[in-house]
């Protein structure tokens, strides 16, 4: 990690010469038989030296090596300064130059022993304190959702290191787990990954995780949004986002922003490097999944070994010998990857994990001095567990023309010991006979002896093993946390030696950010062809041929002429079409990201109109939200039969021409279920309800029927006024929000006048509709420019118009910012509408809901309606 290039070192060179000379001698069949103690002088037991106690056995004896190479690699970590590194990594120094950062995950599970000074190393004890009480509290049931329903489900949502430790960590250690708690983890960025796990959840018994040590991760964020549009689509109000999401990461301001309460927030700090993170804050699922007591076993476990790096002789020290026996294969050898077998199905992500940790820390190819290397650094990390490789690719390893260095490992003691632990036994065997096979093989005579003569010479040389291949085997007891913690930081700390020799920089990763940067390009350039621009031909082909076969839009809008269906869409309207973003074929129960996804949707320059379209409230998918929504229609219907979306014209089989040849058993008939028609007398048409109804998976969905008399209608008819609905919503006995509108209501009546007048049109205080046209869209138009700042501090020209929101009050219009509360409406109401300092005042909305003073008006009424001033509410 000096920077100076590896072959630089004498003991390169010299090795470079060990092996021009030696190597076609190094044959494992010859080794072990020259020396029957090659097993006793290359292996060695491993004890912890502090507790919880910890052993497992390292046998390097099956690899290409003698006491001379391997006290040769071992000159090569010293002249390489590995122990001076160590040390620095260990005292805080910033080895992590490109970033100026300590690199201090020692630090994090460092119970006492050694000193650092970083700034942050203070803390560790306090988040590992809150992780104890939040993981306790979330576990014994005494951290209650906002239903008062205990956390049964947890969701982290993260990627990279903040979530591959995570889930490495907790399928390793299921068996310590709290199995009533189900735990899913969420990295991807495609939607599929958040919707097939949120479909599993309750959102009042779910907590989310959000693992983000920058807290800016695009999939992250996406996704994390993506889970709070889901959890407030039941819950409502955002004040109970507290009970069910917290946050890991280092950015208190961009964590505070989403919404998260600096409660719910545990910290970690930027010495702590993505892929070195599960035993930070980033581990809080892990501590929930097997318990904080675990989890503290894990670290320890770990910390033990860092003590065995720090302080053991490089002859006796295991990362060390494993990160020099890796060296010599990969750069003397030309190995290319290194197999990681776990033979322990709880291990089944060991080698996912190691793909990042390794692969990230070492796939570098300057050295920390700018230096472009001649030798090969990190190498590919893969591999799989137990015997499922043996009938895949191991064929590969056995016979094929690759060297291919493999680690076993393995627990003397299954924690499933069924049937007697006869699994185990086969298991076992295997983990023995596999290295064996690949370093001894089988030769020539040895299969002629087998087959007898009279075979072909093909099957003879097709079924010999040349054998030679080498490995190393790990055996531990029994896989505890204190053993996992300590086989982690094993490879850890290996990683960390082969880096030093590279003289590469293992902690930064600069190597991720170019293709971030080029989807953020290519992601505004999706909507049309013509926005395609500044790509070479293929990648312009491949996004040309994405925009042709896309299947576009799914929802829909007020007018036919912006009616969609994928497959027409060009033809009908083929001016727009190509504008129209491709959403994924949501199903109704996810429908409610729809409109999280369309607002946050570059269209070109249609983005803006579309987003104006939008319903206020439409995300949460409620039929009452669309009933307000002024005809704008968000609600896609499913035809049950093609799967397709349609607007309301074309929702019918006949209008979308129906593709379906099968039977129709339920496709809507003037003879079909009566209470799947709509309620209108005379109307006939199939109801909303009938076509959510039978194509939903019906469990959690709002259902398409009227909010205020509960029964089913058409599109046509859906809303309350349309079909004549005039009964006020039942707010249910008890209700404090129902009796509080009652008395708006009652108030409203007093005022302005009882009966048939809507609020704001009685003649007492009358709201001037005139020259504001029907359309939400071109009304907001035209009040934008009628508005005045209802606070003079605010000026028209200091915020953008998206950030304005316009109501009326009687004949005035008026615009305040999008997150001032009601409250502060009412005050700042009366210098224009000269009402008296000492008059007790409350805002109601057309429907005569009264206006919560706490919560922003905008979240409240809908931009451009009128709000009634009343007294005494
Ligand atoms: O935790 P964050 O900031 O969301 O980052 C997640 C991952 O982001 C990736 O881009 C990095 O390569 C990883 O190292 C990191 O673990």
């Amino acid at each position: 990690m000096s920077g100076i290039p590896a072959t630089d070192y004498a003991a390169w060179k010299k090795l470079q010469q060990i092996y021009d000379a030696e190597h076609s001698r190094l044959v494992l069949r010859d080794l072990f038989a020259q020396d029957p103690d090659r097993f006793a002088k290359f292996s060695k037991e491993y004890t912890s030296s502090s507790g919880p106690d910890v052993t497992f056995l390292l046998d390097y004896s099956k690899n290409l090596i003698t006491q001379s190479i391997l006290d040769t690699l071992l000159s090569l970590a010293r002249e390489a300064q590995v122990e001076s590194f160590r040390d620095k990594m260990f005292a805080g120094e910033h080895i992590n130059t490109s970033e100026d950062r300590a690199v201090l995950h020692v630090a994090l599970r460092n119970f006492g022993d050694f000193s650092i000074s970083e700034a942050g190393t203070d803390e560790v004890a306090g988040v590992l304190q809150h992780i104890k009480e939040f993981s306790n509290a979330v576990r014994s049931g005494e951290w209650k959702g906002y239903t008062g329903k205990a956390i049964d489900t947890i969701v982290n949502i993260g990627i990279g290191g903040s979530d591959l430790g995570p889930v490495m960590v907790t399928e390793a250690l299921k068996a310590y787990s709290k199995r009533d708690l189900t735990a899913h983890f969420v990295s991807n960025i495609d939607g599929t990954h958040i919707s097939e796990t949120l479909r599993l959840c309750n959102p009042e018994t779910t907590l989310v995780i959000i693992a983000s040590k920058t807290f800016t991760t695009q999939e992250t964020i996406t996704n994390a949004e993506s889970a709070r549009d889901w959890f407030l689509a039941t819950a409502k109000d955002k004040a109970h986002v507290a009970k069910h999401f917290v946050a890991l990461s280092t950015n208190t301001p961009a964590v505070t922003a989403f919404g998260i309460a600096p409660e719910n927030m545990f910290q970690f700090w930027d010495w702590v490097g993505g892929r070195y993170s599960l035993w930070s804050a980033i581990g809080l699922s892990i501590a929930l999944v097997i318990g904080y007591d675990n989890f503290e076993q894990l670290l320890k476990g770990a910390h033990a070994m860092d003590q065995h790096f720090l302080t053991t002789p490089l002859e006796n020290n295991l990362p060390v010998l494993l990160g020099v026996i890796g060296i010599w294969y990969n750069d003397f050898y030309g190995a290319q990857t290194h197999v990681l077998l776990p033979y322990d199905q709880y291990l089944h992500k060991f080698a996912d994990y190691f793909q990042q940790g390794d692969m990230e820390s070492n796939g570098k190819s300057v050295t920390k001095g700018g230096q472009r290397v001649t030798y090969q650094t990190g190498p590919i990390i893969w591999g799989a567990a137990g015997t499922n490789g043996q009938h895949s690719f191991y064929q590969l390893i056995h016979q094929g023309t690759k060297v291919i260095p493999a680690d076993f490992l393995a627990p003397a003691t299954t924690l499933n010991p069924i049937a007697e632990s006869k699994h185990h036994r086969i298991l076992l065997s295997n983990f023995f006979a596999q290295p064996e096979a690949l370093a001894f093989g089988k030769t020539e005579e040895e299969v002629r002896a087998e087959l007898g003569p009279g075979q072909s010479e093909a099957l003879y040389k097709s079924k010999v093993f040349e054998g030679n291949k080498p490995s190393n085997s790990i055996m531990f007891p029994k896989l505890t946390p204190a053993t996992l913690g300590a086989l982690i930081a094993l490879y850890e700390h290996k990683i960390f030696v082969q880096g030093v020799v590279w003289g590469i920089n293992s902690f930064d990763q600069m190597g991720v950010e170019l293709g971030k940067v080029l989807a953020k390009k290519i992601l505004a350039q999706l909507g049309s062809p013509t926005d395609v621009k500044g790509h070479d031909s293929s990648t312009t082909g491949l996004i040309h041929y994405y925009q042709k076969h896309r299947q576009d839009i799914l929802y829909l809008y007020e007018t036919e002429k912006h009616c969609r269906r994928s497959s027409m869409s060009s033809r009908a309207h083929p001016p727009l079409a190509a504008n129209w973003p491709s959403l994924p074929n949501l199903e109704f129960p996810t429908i409610h990201m729809l409109a999280f996804f369309v607002r946050n949707t570059h269209v070109g320059n249609r983005r803006f109109v579309f987003s104006l379209r939008l319903p206020r409230g439409t995300h949460r998918l409620s039929t009452r939200a669309v009933g307000l929504a002024n005809e704008v229609d968000f609600l896609p219907i499913l035809c049950p039969h093609c799967k397709n979306y349609f607007c309301r014209t074309h929702a019918l089989l006949d209008a979308h021409s129906c593709t379906y040849t099968g039977k129709l058993e339920s496709a809507p008939s003037a003879t079909a279920n009566p209470l799947l028609r709509c309620s209108v007398s005379g109307c006939g048409k199939p109801s909303l309800e009938a076509f959510v109804a039978s194509t939903a998976d019906a469990e959690g969905r709002t259902p398409a029927r009227c909010s205020q008399c509960n029964n089913a209608f058409c599109a046509e008819h859906r809303h309350p006024r349309s079909h004549g609905c005039t009964d006020p919503p039942t707010t249910g006995s008890g209700s404090a929000t129902g009796a509080k509108n009652e008395t708006a209501r009652a108030l409203l009546a007093k005022h302005f006048g009882a009966g048939k007048n809507k609020p704001g049109t009685s003649s007492t205080v009358k709201a001037s509709t005139s020259k504001i046209p029907s359309d939400p869209a071109k009304a907001l138009m035209v009040l934008r420019h009628r508005a005045v700042a209802l606070d003079p501090k605010d000026k028209t020209s200091a915020l953008p118009a998206t950030e304005r929101f316009i109501f009326r009050v009687q004949d005035k219009v008026f615009w305040t910012r999008k997150n001032i509360g009601a409250g502060r409406v009412i005050d700042l109401l009366r210098q224009p509408l000269n009402i008296a300092a000492n008059k007790t005042l409350s805002l109601v909305d057309e429907s005569g809901t009264l206006c919560d003073a706490s919560k922003p008006l905008a979240d409240q009424v809908k931009e451009t309606s009128v709000v009634v001033v009343s007294e005494d509410v």
